[in-house]
């Protein structure tokens, strides 16, 4: 990959300062991470329905939509997952600029990628939501089928199973599914963004 040279920052008229005013709300990236089937998905939908209906602007980036898109020519590999979370970040920093409350969903399994995700944006702007679940239960639901897959050895180096996840240390949002059911966690975010002052400008 070449890097690019001869550019210049351009700003703009409009800042994201201008932006939240607008939406009255604070906008930041929700960055969910968590096993393949510790329900990233289910509660990041089901908090982005809750806020909509808030009146909160909202914008949710999913691992499987992604890849059938934008990052569709990257695969499972330490790199490709770095890769792709590296985009992921650019892509939630764009979207909290444009004022957003942002919900990504994406295993991001490596600890030192979720970080550079966290760097680009400021402080407040990057909330980790641990998306807690003990790998037998993931397994147990195996939504997709693809433990079994990964069982079978048709998949290799699936996550939880033969290649690693790297637990959040300090996450500012912590839930547990195999716990806590979907109404509770999604309150629990709630929460967690009321408290932080985030639902107003
Ligand atoms: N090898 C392997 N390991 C883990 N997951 C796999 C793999 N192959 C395919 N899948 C499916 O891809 C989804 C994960 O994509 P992500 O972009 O979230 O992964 S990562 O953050 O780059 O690690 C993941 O979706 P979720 O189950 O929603 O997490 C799986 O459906
Ligand atoms: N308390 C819970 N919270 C979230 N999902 C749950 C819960 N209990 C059971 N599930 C189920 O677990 C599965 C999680 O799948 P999914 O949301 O696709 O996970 P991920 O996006 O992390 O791979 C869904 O089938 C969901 O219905």
């Amino acid at each position: 990959m070449t890097e690019s040279t001869n550019i210049v920052w351009h700003d703009s008229e409009v800042t994201k300062l201008d932006r939240r005013k607008l939406n009255h709300h604070k906008s930041a990236a929700l960055w969910f991470t968590g096993l393949s089937g510790s329900g990233k998905s289910t509660v990041s939908a089901a908090l982005e329905k809750k806020l909509h209906g808030l009146g909160v602007h909202t914008y949710r980036l999913d691992g499987d939509n992604v890849r059938h898109g934008l990052n569709k020519n990257l695969g499972f590999s330490p790199e490709d997952r770095q890769e792709n979370i590296r985009r992921i970040g650019e892509v939630a920093n764009l979207m909290v600029d444009a004022g957003l409350v942002t919900l990504t969903a994406f295993i991001s399994p490596y600890r030192v990628d979720r970080a550079r995700a966290r760097e680009l944006l400021d402080e407040k702007e990057f909330i980790e939501v641990y998306v807690k679940c003990n790998v037998e239960e993931c397994e147990e639901r195996d939504p997709k089928g693809l433990y079994k897959k990964a069982r079978a050895g048709e998949i290799k180096g699936f996550t939880g199973i033969d290649a690693p996840y790297e637990e959040p240390l300090n996450p500012e949002v912590l839930i547990e599914t195999d716990q806590q059911t979907l109404e509770e966690s999604v309150q629990v975010i709630v929460d967690y963004l009321k408290r932080g002052g985030y639902l107003s400008s």
